[in-house]
């Protein structure tokens, strides 16, 4: 492999095997995740993870993966740009520091990219504008992608820098699916619309069960349930999506761990005119101080699961609340796709959580949906069905990567 590119520095060419590395960033609300990929094998080099930004009990935790034991680093962690600093520190104690030449470009998830981005975009000052005037519709995620980018680039200006929008897998779907019912002037002139998220793992997720099923992925009608912290669904044809459960911003769908999903939009009104509330302890509310941490308190499903096995009624019925909600999207997406040949689970949640995933398709038997219990029971890191041998539709668990896809979309970007 030898692919010639422009070094930026020296405006001269060199082969793609002196630059050959990518970082890849992930900055959510109060956390930043980091890989460091070697492309030529899509190999990780190190991983990385900055949580609990802002608070006093901040912690990084940074694993050298070709030699070399995790270290951790605790303590508070002002802001995005201290993490990724210290990010940086840890790569460069470990011989892999943003200062080698073999760092061919940085890729950055970037949560919001309105209507304009539908592909990775190397980052100019006009891209990121245009991130910044979406911050209003991603306020927990855009901004700390933006303070990610700028501290990127002050760290290597003369790196390319590459966005990968969440929001670009489903530009497909269809305007029935993307428009609400308001007034269509209204909407209009502000751009409201459902844009969806997670779309990065929803793409690679649906490629990696079509190859699982060792079938082509244009014949395939898939469900997709991605559930992390934030959690989404997608109902994905033919590779494409058609429908997806996040709307104008993350906050919509599914309960998530501090997200409230869907909630009759009359509540906000109900609780600025009647509760008093102002349109940010309204808006803190439903993102950060609902969904399961809302309900019960805590937002780890494994916690949340610790205490129903202990008869915690208050996390049982945070449980029974979230899997009805999942098993909403389930029924919905059958009937919006028409015949289903997969669901899949994935993400924290959905990668590890038996009892979530046994619980959402229970009694869906007439759906084609059931899970074996042998199979869901199987703890493992690689892609695997879990349905039983003769199931009319497959279901799959199949491990999300969201840095790997962007690594690879940043690469080719920068390469071709
Ligand atoms: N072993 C496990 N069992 C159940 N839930 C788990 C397990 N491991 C992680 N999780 C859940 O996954 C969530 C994080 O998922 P992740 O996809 O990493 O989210 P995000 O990318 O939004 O931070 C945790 O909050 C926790 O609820
Ligand atoms: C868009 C979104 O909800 O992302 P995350 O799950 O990383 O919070
Ligand atoms: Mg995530």
């Amino acid at each position: 492999m030898t692919a010639m590119t422009t070094d930026p520095t020296s405006g001269g060419s060199r082969s793609m095997n002196d630059a050959h590395r990518v970082l890849v960033l992930n900055s959510g609300s109060s956390s930043v995740k980091y890989q460091l990929l070697d492309m030529r094998d899509r190999s990780r080099l190190a991983t990385g993870l900055v949580e609990r930004i802002g608070e006093s009990s901040s912690r990084l935790v940074h694993t050298p993966l070709k030699g070399g034991e995790p270290r951790e680093r605790t303590g508070r962690i002002a802001d995005h740009e201290e993490a990724l600093r210290a990010a940086a520190e840890e790569l460069a104690a470990d011989g892999l520091g943003l200062d080698s030449p073999e760092l061919a470009a940085i890729g950055h998830r970037v949560v919001h990219g309105g209507l304009k981005f539908s592909e990775p975009t190397v980052i100019t000052d006009e891209v990121l504008k245009e991130i910044e005037r979406l911050v209003p519709v991603a306020p927990l995620h855009n901004p700390a992608n933006i303070t990610g980018i700028r501290t990127a680039q002050a760290l290597r200006p003369d790196l390319p820098q590459v966005a990968v929008f969440d929001t670009a897998f489903h530009t497909t779907m269809p305007e029935h699916a993307a428009r609400y019912a308001i007034d269509v002037g209204t909407a209009d002139a502000h751009r409201i619309r459902r844009y969806g998220f997670h779309g990065t793992s929803h793409a690679y997720v649906s490629r990696r069960t079509a190859e699982l099923l060792g079938r082509p992925v244009a014949e395939l009608n898939m469900i997709v349930l991605h559930l992390g912290n934030g959690a989404s669904a997608s109902a994905v044809a033919g590779g494409r999506c058609v429908e997806t459960s996040m709307g104008l911003t993350p906050l919509e769908g599914l309960v998530m761990g501090t997200r409230s999903g869907d909630v009759d939009p009359a509540v906000t009104f109900h609780l600025k005119r009647v509760a008093g509330m102002s349109t940010d302890e309204i808006d803190t509310l439903l993102n950060k101080r609902s969904g399961l941490v809302g309900l019960c308190g805590d937002n780890d499903m494994r916690e949340i699961r610790r205490r129903v096995d202990e008869g915690d009624e208050r996390a049982a019925l945070a449980f029974d609340i979230y899997i009805h909600r999942l098993k909403k999207y389930v029924g919905a997406y059958s009937a919006v796709l028409g015949r289903v040949d997969a669901v899949v689970f994935t993400a924290g949640v959905g990668e590890n959580s038996a009892p979530v995933r046994e619980a959402a398709l229970a009694g869906l038997e007439g759906f084609g949906l059931a899970v074996d219990a042998d199979r869901n029971a199987v703890r493992s890191g690689e892609p695997r069905l879990i349905s039983p041998e003769d199931a009319r539709v497959a279901v799959a668990v199949v491990p999300t990567d969201e840095e790997l896809e962007i690594a690879g979309q940043t690469f080719d970007l920068v390469h071709n």
